[in-house]
Protein backbone atom coordinates (compact mmCIF):
# COMPACT_ATOMS: atom_id res chain seq x y z
CA UNK A 1 0.00 0.00 0.00
CA UNK A 2 2.74 2.39 0.85
CA UNK A 3 4.53 1.69 -2.51
CA UNK A 4 0.94 3.13 -4.46
CA UNK A 5 0.92 5.94 -5.77
CA UNK A 6 5.15 5.95 -5.49
CA UNK A 7 6.78 7.00 -8.63
CA UNK A 8 9.17 3.94 -9.30
CA UNK A 9 13.19 5.11 -9.90
CA UNK A 10 12.99 3.89 -13.59
CA UNK A 11 9.84 5.86 -14.45
CA UNK A 12 10.95 9.75 -16.42
CA UNK A 13 10.21 12.23 -13.50
CA UNK A 14 6.70 14.35 -13.13
CA UNK A 15 5.21 16.45 -10.63
CA UNK A 16 5.41 14.92 -6.57
CA UNK A 17 2.89 12.65 -6.17
CA UNK A 18 0.53 11.56 -3.28
CA UNK A 19 0.48 7.99 -1.28
CA UNK A 20 -1.88 5.84 -3.08
CA UNK A 21 -3.36 8.52 -5.51
CA UNK A 22 -0.01 9.35 -7.24
CA UNK A 23 -1.02 12.62 -9.35
CA UNK A 24 -4.75 11.93 -9.70
CA UNK A 25 -5.44 14.85 -7.21
CA UNK A 26 -3.91 17.37 -9.81
CA UNK A 27 -4.24 15.51 -13.35
CA UNK A 28 -6.05 17.85 -15.66
CA UNK A 29 -9.47 17.40 -16.58
CA UNK A 30 -9.68 20.57 -19.01
CA UNK A 31 -7.95 21.46 -21.80
CA UNK A 32 -5.83 19.10 -20.79
CA UNK A 33 -2.79 19.79 -23.13
CA UNK A 34 -1.84 23.18 -21.55
CA UNK A 35 -0.68 21.60 -18.49
CA UNK A 36 1.38 19.07 -19.76
CA UNK A 37 3.04 21.61 -21.64
CA UNK A 38 3.45 23.41 -19.30
CA UNK A 39 5.02 20.18 -17.07
CA UNK A 40 6.79 19.22 -20.38
CA UNK A 41 8.53 22.85 -19.68
CA UNK A 42 9.38 21.79 -16.35
CA UNK A 43 10.20 17.87 -16.24
CA UNK A 44 11.57 17.73 -20.14
CA UNK A 45 10.29 15.97 -23.17
CA UNK A 46 9.45 12.79 -21.64
CA UNK A 47 7.10 13.39 -17.91
CA UNK A 48 5.70 10.85 -15.97
CA UNK A 49 2.45 11.08 -13.91
CA UNK A 50 0.71 8.36 -11.56
CA UNK A 51 -2.80 7.28 -11.44
CA UNK A 52 -2.93 5.42 -8.86
CA UNK A 53 -0.52 2.81 -9.63
CA UNK A 54 -0.51 2.86 -13.00
CA UNK A 55 1.22 4.82 -15.26
CA UNK A 56 1.38 7.71 -17.70
CA UNK A 57 4.13 8.58 -19.73
CA UNK A 58 3.73 11.98 -21.84
CA UNK A 59 6.11 13.20 -24.68
CA UNK A 60 6.32 16.77 -25.50
CA UNK A 61 9.06 16.26 -28.36
CA UNK A 62 9.48 15.82 -32.29
CA UNK A 63 12.39 13.36 -31.57
CA UNK A 64 10.33 10.98 -28.85
CA UNK A 65 7.35 10.88 -31.12
CA UNK A 66 9.81 9.84 -33.30
CA UNK A 67 11.47 7.26 -31.45
CA UNK A 68 8.44 5.78 -29.19
CA UNK A 69 5.41 5.80 -31.77
CA UNK A 70 7.13 5.97 -35.30
CA UNK A 71 9.94 3.60 -34.70
CA UNK A 72 8.23 1.43 -31.70
CA UNK A 73 4.80 0.87 -33.42
CA UNK A 74 5.26 -2.72 -32.59
CA UNK A 75 4.79 -1.76 -29.06
CA UNK A 76 2.91 1.46 -29.10
CA UNK A 77 -0.01 0.74 -31.47
CA UNK A 78 -2.23 -0.14 -28.43
CA UNK A 79 -5.25 2.22 -27.05
CA UNK A 80 -5.74 2.27 -23.21
CA UNK A 81 -8.27 0.03 -21.70
CA UNK A 82 -11.68 1.55 -22.28
CA UNK A 83 -14.47 0.13 -20.32
CA UNK A 84 -17.08 2.90 -21.37
CA UNK A 85 -16.49 2.36 -25.22
CA UNK A 86 -16.16 -1.80 -24.83
CA UNK A 87 -19.87 -1.41 -23.31
CA UNK A 88 -21.27 1.05 -26.12
CA UNK A 89 -19.38 -0.85 -29.09
CA UNK A 90 -20.10 -4.65 -28.48
CA UNK A 91 -16.54 -5.00 -26.97
CA UNK A 92 -14.95 -2.35 -28.21
CA UNK A 93 -15.47 -2.07 -32.07
CA UNK A 94 -15.07 1.62 -32.67
CA UNK A 95 -11.68 1.74 -34.57
CA UNK A 96 -10.63 4.92 -32.92
CA UNK A 97 -10.73 3.33 -29.29
CA UNK A 98 -10.33 -0.45 -30.47
CA UNK A 99 -7.33 -2.37 -28.73
CA UNK A 100 -4.86 -3.51 -30.46
CA UNK A 101 -5.57 -6.96 -32.18
CA UNK A 102 -7.22 -8.87 -34.78
CA UNK A 103 -10.74 -6.67 -34.63
CA UNK A 104 -8.57 -4.00 -34.75
CA UNK A 105 -6.66 -5.93 -38.27
CA UNK A 106 -9.79 -6.23 -39.58
CA UNK A 107 -11.48 -3.28 -39.40
CA UNK A 108 -7.89 -1.13 -40.16
CA UNK A 109 -7.93 -3.22 -43.60
CA UNK A 110 -11.34 -2.22 -44.57
CA UNK A 111 -10.84 1.23 -44.01
CA UNK A 112 -7.43 0.83 -46.31
CA UNK A 113 -9.61 -0.15 -48.92
CA UNK A 114 -11.54 3.46 -49.49
CA UNK A 115 -8.64 5.41 -47.74
CA UNK A 116 -5.10 4.62 -49.59
CA UNK A 117 -3.61 7.60 -51.31
CA UNK A 118 -4.83 6.15 -54.91
CA UNK A 119 -8.44 5.05 -53.55
CA UNK A 120 -9.11 8.72 -52.07
CA UNK A 121 -8.41 9.60 -55.46
CA UNK A 122 -12.27 8.71 -56.04
CA UNK A 123 -13.23 10.45 -53.54
CA UNK A 124 -12.22 14.20 -55.16
CA UNK A 125 -15.51 14.90 -57.31
CA UNK A 126 -17.94 14.37 -54.78
CA UNK A 127 -15.81 16.47 -52.47
CA UNK A 128 -15.59 18.94 -55.22
CA UNK A 129 -19.15 19.18 -55.37
CA UNK A 130 -19.80 19.23 -51.85
CA UNK A 131 -17.73 22.16 -51.59
CA UNK A 132 -19.43 24.06 -54.17
CA UNK A 133 -22.48 23.54 -52.21
CA UNK A 134 -20.79 24.93 -49.09
CA UNK A 135 -19.66 28.31 -51.05
CA UNK A 136 -23.08 28.35 -51.93
CA UNK A 137 -24.28 28.00 -48.98
CA UNK A 138 -22.47 30.85 -47.57
CA UNK A 139 -23.25 32.67 -50.59
CA UNK A 140 -27.60 32.40 -49.45
CA UNK A 141 -26.97 32.52 -45.78
CA UNK A 142 -23.44 34.22 -44.46
CA UNK A 143 -24.57 34.08 -41.20
CA UNK A 144 -24.64 30.28 -41.11
CA UNK A 145 -21.08 29.79 -42.30
CA UNK A 146 -20.29 27.26 -39.06
CA UNK A 147 -22.70 25.17 -39.76
CA UNK A 148 -22.10 25.48 -43.33
CA UNK A 149 -18.31 23.86 -42.73
CA UNK A 150 -19.80 21.35 -40.56
CA UNK A 151 -22.59 20.22 -42.98
CA UNK A 152 -20.40 19.60 -45.52
CA UNK A 153 -17.93 17.34 -43.32
CA UNK A 154 -20.75 15.27 -42.49
CA UNK A 155 -22.56 15.17 -46.08
CA UNK A 156 -18.97 14.02 -47.15
CA UNK A 157 -18.18 11.64 -45.15
CA UNK A 158 -21.75 10.13 -45.33
CA UNK A 159 -21.73 9.99 -48.60
CA UNK A 160 -18.04 7.71 -48.95
CA UNK A 161 -19.77 5.53 -46.48
CA UNK A 162 -23.47 4.56 -47.05
CA UNK A 163 -23.91 6.62 -50.15
CA UNK A 164 -26.56 8.86 -48.69
CA UNK A 165 -25.88 12.65 -48.53
CA UNK A 166 -26.97 15.46 -46.14
CA UNK A 167 -27.99 18.77 -48.30
CA UNK A 168 -28.73 20.49 -44.94
CA UNK A 169 -26.98 20.89 -41.12
CA UNK A 170 -31.14 20.26 -40.16
CA UNK A 171 -31.18 16.53 -42.31
CA UNK A 172 -32.31 14.08 -40.50
CA UNK A 173 -28.33 11.95 -40.34
CA UNK A 174 -26.64 15.00 -39.28
CA UNK A 175 -29.02 16.08 -36.55
CA UNK A 176 -29.08 12.51 -34.94
CA UNK A 177 -25.19 12.45 -35.56
CA UNK A 178 -24.49 15.13 -33.67
CA UNK A 179 -27.02 15.12 -31.06
CA UNK A 180 -25.72 11.21 -29.67
CA UNK A 181 -22.36 12.43 -30.72
CA UNK A 182 -22.33 15.02 -27.77
CA UNK A 183 -23.52 12.42 -25.38
CA UNK A 184 -20.67 10.20 -26.49
CA UNK A 185 -17.78 12.42 -26.06
CA UNK A 186 -18.94 13.48 -22.58
CA UNK A 187 -18.81 10.16 -21.62
CA UNK A 188 -15.46 9.06 -23.07
CA UNK A 189 -14.29 12.74 -21.55
CA UNK A 190 -11.84 11.51 -18.64
CA UNK A 191 -12.98 12.53 -15.22
CA UNK A 192 -17.03 12.59 -16.36
CA UNK A 193 -17.77 9.43 -14.93
CA UNK A 194 -16.39 7.19 -12.27
CA UNK A 195 -12.63 5.88 -13.24
CA UNK A 196 -13.82 2.10 -13.61
CA UNK A 197 -10.95 1.44 -16.04
CA UNK A 198 -8.29 2.33 -13.07
CA UNK A 199 -10.93 0.97 -10.42
CA UNK A 200 -12.09 -2.07 -11.77
CA UNK A 201 -14.54 -3.27 -9.41
CA UNK A 202 -16.64 0.34 -9.99
CA UNK A 203 -17.96 -2.00 -12.83
CA UNK A 204 -20.04 -4.09 -10.40
CA UNK A 205 -21.18 -0.56 -8.64
CA UNK A 206 -25.38 -1.17 -9.31
CA UNK A 207 -26.91 0.78 -11.73
CA UNK A 208 -28.86 3.52 -9.45
CA UNK A 209 -25.32 4.43 -7.77
CA UNK A 210 -23.72 4.18 -11.28
CA UNK A 211 -25.09 6.77 -13.65
CA UNK A 212 -22.63 6.09 -16.65
CA UNK A 213 -24.56 2.64 -16.88
CA UNK A 214 -27.41 4.87 -17.81
CA UNK A 215 -25.77 6.70 -20.07
CA UNK A 216 -23.65 3.40 -21.98
CA UNK A 217 -27.21 1.75 -22.81
CA UNK A 218 -28.73 5.69 -24.00
CA UNK A 219 -25.45 6.28 -26.30
CA UNK A 220 -25.92 2.53 -27.38
CA UNK A 221 -29.18 2.45 -28.96
CA UNK A 222 -29.04 6.07 -30.21
CA UNK A 223 -25.58 5.38 -31.81
CA UNK A 224 -26.98 1.74 -33.24
CA UNK A 225 -30.76 3.34 -34.45
CA UNK A 226 -28.05 5.55 -36.75
CA UNK A 227 -25.23 3.04 -38.08
CA UNK A 228 -27.23 0.01 -38.44
CA UNK A 229 -30.20 2.13 -39.65
CA UNK A 230 -28.09 3.44 -42.20
CA UNK A 231 -26.48 -0.15 -42.55
CA UNK A 232 -30.18 -1.51 -43.31
CA UNK A 233 -30.40 1.27 -46.06
CA UNK A 234 -27.85 0.44 -47.86
CA UNK A 235 -28.31 -3.40 -48.07
CA UNK A 236 -31.65 -2.80 -48.83
CA UNK A 237 -31.00 -0.19 -51.93
CA UNK A 238 -31.70 -1.45 -55.27
CA UNK A 239 -29.21 0.48 -57.01
CA UNK A 240 -25.65 0.75 -55.87
CA UNK A 241 -23.58 4.47 -56.08
CA UNK A 242 -20.03 2.67 -54.95
CA UNK A 243 -20.32 3.30 -51.65
CA UNK A 244 -17.73 2.17 -48.63
CA UNK A 245 -20.32 0.01 -47.59
CA UNK A 246 -21.39 -1.55 -50.65
CA UNK A 247 -17.88 -3.07 -50.64
CA UNK A 248 -17.38 -4.25 -47.05
CA UNK A 249 -21.02 -5.83 -47.56
CA UNK A 250 -19.19 -7.98 -50.47
CA UNK A 251 -16.06 -8.70 -48.43
CA UNK A 252 -17.27 -8.81 -44.74
CA UNK A 253 -16.04 -12.95 -44.92
CA UNK A 254 -12.38 -12.33 -46.58
CA UNK A 255 -11.89 -9.66 -44.47
CA UNK A 256 -13.47 -11.57 -41.35
CA UNK A 257 -15.87 -9.06 -40.55
CA UNK A 258 -19.01 -9.91 -38.96
CA UNK A 259 -22.48 -7.48 -39.19
CA UNK A 260 -21.72 -5.60 -36.04
CA UNK A 261 -17.78 -4.77 -37.16
CA UNK A 262 -19.37 -3.46 -40.41
CA UNK A 263 -21.83 -1.18 -38.94
CA UNK A 264 -19.32 0.07 -36.12
CA UNK A 265 -16.73 0.24 -38.63
CA UNK A 266 -19.75 2.80 -40.81
CA UNK A 267 -20.45 4.68 -37.86
CA UNK A 268 -16.97 5.28 -36.22
CA UNK A 269 -15.83 6.70 -39.67
CA UNK A 270 -18.49 9.10 -39.39
CA UNK A 271 -17.57 10.01 -36.01
CA UNK A 272 -13.92 10.71 -37.46
CA UNK A 273 -15.04 12.91 -40.54
CA UNK A 274 -17.22 14.65 -38.95
CA UNK A 275 -15.81 17.23 -36.52
CA UNK A 276 -12.22 16.86 -37.42
CA UNK A 277 -12.06 18.36 -41.32
CA UNK A 278 -14.79 21.24 -40.57
CA UNK A 279 -13.43 21.88 -36.92
CA UNK A 280 -10.16 22.79 -39.23
CA UNK A 281 -11.65 23.94 -41.51
CA UNK A 282 -13.67 26.94 -39.04
CA UNK A 283 -10.45 27.51 -37.14
CA UNK A 284 -8.45 28.70 -40.58
CA UNK A 285 -11.21 31.21 -41.00
CA UNK A 286 -10.83 32.16 -37.17
CA UNK A 287 -7.53 32.73 -37.52
CA UNK A 288 -7.69 34.58 -41.29
CA UNK A 289 -9.69 36.84 -39.50
CA UNK A 290 -7.57 37.26 -36.40
CA UNK A 291 -4.61 37.46 -38.30
CA UNK A 292 -5.30 39.48 -40.98
CA UNK A 293 -2.17 39.79 -42.74
CA UNK A 294 -2.24 35.83 -43.43
CA UNK A 295 -5.95 36.76 -45.01
CA UNK A 296 -4.28 39.58 -47.12
CA UNK A 297 -1.06 37.68 -48.38
CA UNK A 298 -3.42 34.31 -49.37
CA UNK A 299 -5.76 36.47 -51.09
CA UNK A 300 -3.00 38.75 -53.14
CA UNK A 301 -1.71 35.30 -54.04
CA UNK A 302 -4.88 33.67 -55.64
CA UNK A 303 -5.63 36.75 -57.34
CA UNK A 304 -2.21 36.91 -59.15
CA UNK A 305 -2.43 33.10 -60.00
CA UNK A 306 -6.05 32.04 -60.65
CA UNK A 307 -7.46 35.85 -60.71
CA UNK A 308 -11.35 36.22 -60.88
CA UNK A 309 -12.52 34.62 -63.51
CA UNK A 310 -12.48 30.42 -62.48
CA UNK A 311 -12.37 29.12 -58.47
CA UNK A 312 -9.41 27.30 -58.00
CA UNK A 313 -8.74 24.01 -58.56
CA UNK A 314 -6.23 21.22 -57.00
CA UNK A 315 -3.93 21.37 -59.25
CA UNK A 316 -3.69 25.01 -58.46
CA UNK A 317 -2.21 24.23 -54.98
CA UNK A 318 1.39 23.86 -56.66
CA UNK A 319 1.23 27.15 -57.92
CA UNK A 320 0.16 28.25 -54.41
CA UNK A 321 3.00 28.38 -51.74
CA UNK A 322 1.42 30.63 -49.31
CA UNK A 323 -1.68 28.82 -48.88
CA UNK A 324 0.09 25.67 -48.69
CA UNK A 325 2.06 27.44 -46.02
CA UNK A 326 -1.22 28.55 -44.36
CA UNK A 327 -2.98 24.96 -44.15
CA UNK A 328 0.79 23.53 -42.46
CA UNK A 329 0.20 26.81 -40.18
CA UNK A 330 -3.52 26.02 -39.34
CA UNK A 331 -2.61 22.31 -38.38
CA UNK A 332 0.22 23.60 -36.16
CA UNK A 333 -1.68 26.28 -34.99
CA UNK A 334 -5.05 24.38 -33.90
CA UNK A 335 -4.24 20.58 -33.89
CA UNK A 336 -7.32 18.66 -34.23
CA UNK A 337 -6.35 15.88 -31.84
CA UNK A 338 -3.51 17.96 -29.38
CA UNK A 339 -3.21 14.80 -27.61
CA UNK A 340 -3.48 11.19 -29.24
CA UNK A 341 -3.58 8.73 -26.77
CA UNK A 342 -1.72 5.07 -26.56
CA UNK A 343 -0.76 2.63 -24.48
CA UNK A 344 2.40 0.55 -24.67
CA UNK A 345 2.15 -3.96 -24.67
CA UNK A 346 5.26 -4.51 -23.51
CA UNK A 347 8.44 -2.60 -21.81
CA UNK A 348 10.37 0.08 -23.39
CA UNK A 349 13.06 2.22 -23.03
CA UNK A 350 13.73 5.55 -23.83
CA UNK A 351 16.58 8.15 -22.72
CA UNK A 352 17.29 5.82 -19.99
CA UNK A 353 13.90 5.74 -18.47
CA UNK A 354 11.51 2.30 -18.72
CA UNK A 355 8.17 2.52 -19.90
CA UNK A 356 6.66 -0.36 -18.35
CA UNK A 357 4.01 -2.42 -20.69
CA UNK A 358 0.37 -1.65 -19.76
CA UNK A 359 1.37 2.29 -19.31
CA UNK A 360 -1.49 4.60 -21.13
CA UNK A 361 1.59 6.87 -23.67
CA UNK A 362 0.04 10.44 -24.77
CA UNK A 363 1.27 12.26 -27.47
CA UNK A 364 1.24 15.86 -26.53
CA UNK A 365 0.76 17.30 -30.17
CA UNK A 366 0.01 20.57 -28.65
CA UNK A 367 3.42 20.70 -26.37
CA UNK A 368 5.65 19.83 -29.61
CA UNK A 369 3.86 22.47 -31.81
CA UNK A 370 3.51 25.24 -29.24
CA UNK A 371 7.18 24.83 -28.21
CA UNK A 372 8.98 28.23 -27.81
CA UNK A 373 12.37 26.45 -28.09
CA UNK A 374 11.35 25.24 -31.43
CA UNK A 375 9.22 27.64 -33.08
CA UNK A 376 9.23 31.60 -33.27
CA UNK A 377 6.24 33.34 -31.56
CA UNK A 378 3.70 29.50 -30.94
CA UNK A 379 0.99 31.42 -30.70
CA UNK A 380 0.85 33.76 -33.50
CA UNK A 381 -0.66 32.38 -36.60
CA UNK A 382 2.28 32.74 -38.53
CA UNK A 383 2.25 30.70 -42.32
CA UNK A 384 5.34 32.64 -43.28
CA UNK A 385 7.18 30.52 -40.73
CA UNK A 386 6.94 27.44 -43.24
CA UNK A 387 7.59 29.49 -46.19
CA UNK A 388 11.02 29.45 -44.65
CA UNK A 389 11.48 25.87 -43.45
CA UNK A 390 9.13 22.82 -44.34
CA UNK A 391 8.84 21.92 -40.98
CA UNK A 392 8.21 25.63 -39.99
CA UNK A 393 10.67 25.42 -36.87
CA UNK A 394 13.60 27.94 -36.18
CA UNK A 395 16.58 27.32 -38.16
CA UNK A 396 18.23 25.48 -35.77
CA UNK A 397 15.44 23.02 -35.07
CA UNK A 398 14.84 22.27 -38.66
CA UNK A 399 17.21 18.96 -39.09
CA UNK A 400 16.14 17.77 -35.68
CA UNK A 401 15.12 14.04 -35.15
CA UNK A 402 11.36 13.70 -36.50
CA UNK A 403 10.58 16.77 -37.55
CA UNK A 404 7.79 16.73 -39.79
CA UNK A 405 4.81 18.45 -41.04
CA UNK A 406 1.49 16.65 -40.65
CA UNK A 407 2.55 15.19 -36.86
CA UNK A 408 -0.62 16.19 -36.29
CA UNK A 409 -2.35 12.59 -37.89
CA UNK A 410 -0.69 10.82 -35.53
CA UNK A 411 2.00 8.32 -36.80
CA UNK A 412 2.98 4.64 -36.74
CA UNK A 413 0.53 1.64 -37.36
CA UNK A 414 -2.79 3.66 -36.35
CA UNK A 415 -2.03 6.62 -38.36
CA UNK A 416 -5.05 8.63 -39.24
CA UNK A 417 -6.39 6.48 -42.29
CA UNK A 418 -8.59 9.49 -43.54
CA UNK A 419 -5.42 11.64 -44.07
CA UNK A 420 -5.67 11.77 -47.71
CA UNK A 421 -9.30 12.55 -47.92
CA UNK A 422 -8.96 15.21 -44.89
CA UNK A 423 -5.94 17.20 -46.90
CA UNK A 424 -8.24 17.18 -49.96
CA UNK A 425 -10.83 18.42 -48.18
CA UNK A 426 -9.10 20.95 -46.39
CA UNK A 427 -7.35 22.31 -48.92
CA UNK A 428 -9.98 22.69 -51.88
CA UNK A 429 -12.11 24.72 -48.90
CA UNK A 430 -9.45 26.75 -48.04
CA UNK A 431 -8.37 27.99 -51.40
CA UNK A 432 -12.16 28.42 -52.27
CA UNK A 433 -13.34 30.44 -49.42
CA UNK A 434 -10.12 32.72 -48.98
CA UNK A 435 -11.01 33.27 -52.57
CA UNK A 436 -14.69 33.65 -53.06
CA UNK A 437 -15.12 35.57 -49.69
CA UNK A 438 -13.29 38.41 -47.85
CA UNK A 439 -13.81 37.90 -43.83
CA UNK A 440 -13.82 40.64 -41.67
CA UNK A 441 -14.90 40.78 -37.79
CA UNK A 442 -18.02 41.81 -36.26
CA UNK A 443 -18.83 45.38 -35.18
CA UNK A 444 -20.75 45.99 -31.71
CA UNK A 445 -23.69 48.50 -30.98
CA UNK A 446 -21.29 51.52 -31.38
CA UNK A 447 -19.32 50.03 -34.87
CA UNK A 448 -16.53 48.95 -32.96
CA UNK A 449 -14.65 45.92 -33.97
CA UNK A 450 -15.14 42.67 -31.90
CA UNK A 451 -12.08 41.43 -31.50
CA UNK A 452 -11.69 37.44 -32.70
CA UNK A 453 -11.17 35.38 -29.75
CA UNK A 454 -8.49 32.34 -30.97
CA UNK A 455 -8.82 30.92 -27.57
CA UNK A 456 -12.73 30.22 -27.43
CA UNK A 457 -12.71 26.53 -28.41
CA UNK A 458 -14.78 23.86 -26.75
CA UNK A 459 -13.89 21.67 -24.16
CA UNK A 460 -14.36 18.49 -26.56
CA UNK A 461 -12.40 15.38 -27.34
CA UNK A 462 -11.42 17.09 -30.61
CA UNK A 463 -10.46 20.75 -30.96
CA UNK A 464 -13.17 22.46 -32.25
CA UNK A 465 -13.49 26.43 -32.44
CA UNK A 466 -16.77 27.85 -30.65
CA UNK A 467 -19.12 29.63 -32.89
CA UNK A 468 -18.19 32.84 -33.31
CA UNK A 469 -19.42 35.89 -34.97
CA UNK A 470 -17.72 38.11 -38.19
CA UNK A 471 -18.63 39.42 -41.23
CA UNK A 472 -17.97 37.59 -44.87
CA UNK A 473 -19.03 39.42 -47.92
CA UNK A 474 -18.24 37.78 -51.53
CA UNK A 475 -15.33 39.57 -52.73
CA UNK A 476 -16.93 40.49 -56.12
CA UNK A 477 -19.93 40.13 -57.95
CA UNK A 478 -17.76 37.55 -60.46
CA UNK A 479 -16.98 35.86 -57.53
CA UNK A 480 -20.27 35.62 -56.15
CA UNK A 481 -21.64 34.80 -60.00
CA UNK A 482 -18.93 31.93 -60.04
CA UNK A 483 -20.06 30.10 -56.75
CA UNK A 484 -23.57 29.80 -58.21
CA UNK A 485 -22.46 28.77 -61.33
CA UNK A 486 -20.02 26.12 -59.53
CA UNK A 487 -23.27 24.91 -57.32
CA UNK A 488 -25.29 24.49 -60.56
CA UNK A 489 -22.63 22.25 -62.31
CA UNK A 490 -22.56 19.95 -59.35
CA UNK A 491 -26.05 19.14 -59.23
CA UNK A 492 -25.83 15.79 -61.37
CA UNK A 493 -22.59 14.58 -58.71
CA UNK A 494 -24.52 15.66 -55.59
CA UNK A 495 -27.93 13.82 -56.99
CA UNK A 496 -25.88 10.12 -57.34
CA UNK A 497 -25.85 10.47 -53.69
CA UNK A 498 -29.51 11.73 -53.41
CA UNK A 499 -31.90 8.68 -53.32
CA UNK A 500 -33.81 8.10 -50.02
CA UNK A 501 -33.42 11.43 -48.98
CA UNK A 502 -36.48 13.05 -46.91
CA UNK A 503 -38.90 15.14 -48.88
CA UNK A 504 -38.15 18.38 -47.10
CA UNK A 505 -34.32 17.68 -47.84
CA UNK A 506 -35.75 17.09 -51.59
CA UNK A 507 -37.90 20.15 -51.20
CA UNK A 508 -34.83 22.12 -49.87
CA UNK A 509 -32.28 21.39 -52.96
CA UNK A 510 -35.27 21.89 -55.73
CA UNK A 511 -35.68 25.60 -53.93
CA UNK A 512 -32.10 26.26 -53.57
CA UNK A 513 -31.43 24.90 -57.33
CA UNK A 514 -34.26 26.74 -59.03
CA UNK A 515 -33.32 30.02 -57.02
CA UNK A 516 -29.50 29.40 -58.39
CA UNK A 517 -30.27 29.11 -62.25
CA UNK A 518 -33.26 31.75 -62.20
CA UNK A 519 -30.82 34.35 -60.85
C1 LIG B 1 -8.14 17.38 -40.36
C2 LIG B 1 -8.70 16.22 -40.27
C3 LIG B 1 -8.22 15.07 -39.43
C4 LIG B 1 -7.26 15.01 -38.46
C5 LIG B 1 -6.36 16.14 -37.96
C6 LIG B 1 -7.22 13.64 -37.98
C7 LIG B 1 -6.37 13.20 -36.98
C8 LIG B 1 -6.35 11.89 -36.52
C9 LIG B 1 -5.51 11.43 -35.44
C10 LIG B 1 -4.55 12.29 -34.64
C11 LIG B 1 -5.75 10.10 -35.29
C12 LIG B 1 -5.07 9.19 -34.28
C13 LIG B 1 -3.77 8.73 -34.89
C14 LIG B 1 -2.82 8.02 -33.95
O1 LIG B 1 -3.22 7.34 -33.00
O2 LIG B 1 -1.61 8.14 -34.20
C15 LIG B 1 -6.72 9.72 -36.28
C16 LIG B 1 -7.19 8.45 -36.44
C17 LIG B 1 -8.09 8.09 -37.41
N1 LIG B 1 -8.65 8.91 -38.36
FE1 LIG B 1 -8.33 10.88 -38.59
N2 LIG B 1 -8.13 12.91 -38.68
C18 LIG B 1 -8.77 13.74 -39.57
C19 LIG B 1 -9.75 13.39 -40.48
C20 LIG B 1 -10.18 12.11 -40.70
C21 LIG B 1 -11.16 11.74 -41.70
C22 LIG B 1 -11.83 12.70 -42.67
C23 LIG B 1 -11.32 10.38 -41.60
C24 LIG B 1 -12.21 9.48 -42.41
C25 LIG B 1 -12.48 9.66 -43.66
C26 LIG B 1 -10.45 9.91 -40.55
C27 LIG B 1 -10.30 8.59 -40.17
C28 LIG B 1 -9.51 8.16 -39.13
C29 LIG B 1 -9.49 6.78 -38.67
C30 LIG B 1 -10.30 5.61 -39.25
C31 LIG B 1 -8.61 6.73 -37.58
C32 LIG B 1 -8.34 5.54 -36.69
C33 LIG B 1 -7.01 4.94 -36.90
C34 LIG B 1 -6.78 3.77 -35.95
O3 LIG B 1 -6.95 3.90 -34.72
O4 LIG B 1 -6.39 2.72 -36.47
N3 LIG B 1 -9.77 10.98 -40.02
N4 LIG B 1 -7.08 10.82 -37.02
Amino acid sequence: IYRVGKREAYLPPGPPTLPLLGNIHIFPRFFAHFQFSEWARQYGEIFSLKVGSANVIVISSAKAFREIIDKNSGTTADRPPNHFADTVTSGGLNIFLARYGEKWRSLRRGVHEILTPQASMNQRPLQDAESAQLMYDILRSPDDHFNAVRRFSSSLILSIVFGKRAPRFSTKEVTAFYHVQHIWEYLLFPGSFAPVDQIPWLKYVPERFARWKQVCREVRDLQRDLYFGLLEETEKRTSENGCFIETVIKRADEWGMDREMVGYLGGALIEGGSDTTSSLTNATVLAVTAFPESQRKAQEELDRVIGSSRAPEWEDLEELPYIRALLKEVHRFRPVAPLIPRAATADLTYCGYKIPAGSTIIANIWGILHDPEVYDDPEVFNPDRYMESDVGTKKDHENDIGQRNDLTFGGGRRICAGMHVAKYSLAINVMNLLWGFEFTPAKNAKGEEIKPDIWNFAQALASSPNPFQFTIKPRSAKHAEIIRQRFLEATPILQQFEHGISDDDAAFLSDIRSAASDA
